[in-house]
């Protein structure tokens, strides 16, 4: 599991926050720290009070798969191998191993017609499937996505959520503005102005925000299996 205990850190107070195995989302408005406890889930930050524990480990001693919300800026390399590539060569890893990770990761997200193209000449939804592809080159054991989907096209979104679905990644945690995709996480977490107001399984985070527009529309219309 992933424990936060008496975390502060710059608008966060969080004195206890188990994350188990499986997906969690984190929702909430704009401004209400979101993506200050994506970082320091991603272990970009430690916390400037209280600790964040992966299975009793500090996130440096973690796989860590991290993808923000302009994913195309952090794009190092000219071509798409290359870029997929650069975690296992950082690592040092042989190159058949290493061809054996991109074209795992590269499967895995659709993107294999792409390995020989210019990342400049992709667009900007290819983009972010190549880095969500070079963040599972390296096998994370947790992946920590950033609304790195808003971008995206209903079709596109759609083969994000089966490749991270088939990733096997034992931790996914992403904030995401789509209340449906929300719903369909294994546990939900509602921030506002920094604390966390309701955790828990999804049926249960939104039954609490039944009358806000947290709500997803598709349980509002009654079309899908919710609370
Ligand atoms: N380095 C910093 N020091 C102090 N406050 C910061 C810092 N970075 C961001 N903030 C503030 O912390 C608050 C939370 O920001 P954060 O980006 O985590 O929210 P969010 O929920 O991800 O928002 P959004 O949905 O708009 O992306 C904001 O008011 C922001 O201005």
């Amino acid at each position: 599991m992933i424990a936060l205990t008496d975390v502060r850190h710059q608008i966060l107070a969080i004195p206890s926050l188990i994350l188990p195995e499986g997906t969690t989302a984190l929702i909430g408005p704009n401004g209400s720290g979101k993506s200050t406890l994506l970082s320091l889930l991603a272990g970009l930050h430690l916390p400037q009070e209280g600790s964040v524990r992966f299975d009793g480990r500090l996130p440096r001693e973690v796989e860590i798969g991290w993808v923000d919300e302009f994913p195309d800026q952090s794009i190092l390399f000219t071509c798409v191998f290359d870029e997929i590539a650069g975690p296992s060569r950082f690592a040092c890893l042989p190159c058949g191993e290493t061809e054996r990770r991109v074209g795992e990761a590269a499967t895995l997200v659709g993107i294999e017609g792409l390995l020989t193209r210019t990342v400049r000449d992709l667009s900007g939804g290819e983009r972010a499937l190549v880095a969500l592809a070079t963040a599972l080159s390296s096998r994370p054991e947790v992946l920590v996505l950033d609304e790195f989907d808003s971008h995206l096209d209903e079709e596109t979104a759609g083969e994000v959520e089966r490749a991270i679905g088939a990733c096997r990644c034992p931790y996914v945690v992403r904030c995401t503005q789509d209340m449906e995709a929300a719903s369909r996480a294994d546990m939900v977490v509602f921030l506002k102005e920094g604390s966390v107001v309701h955790a828990g399984p999804p049926a249960e985070v939104f039954l609490a925000l039944e009358k806000t527009c947290f709500y997803p529309d598709l349980w509002r219309c009654g079309r899908a299996g919710g609370a």
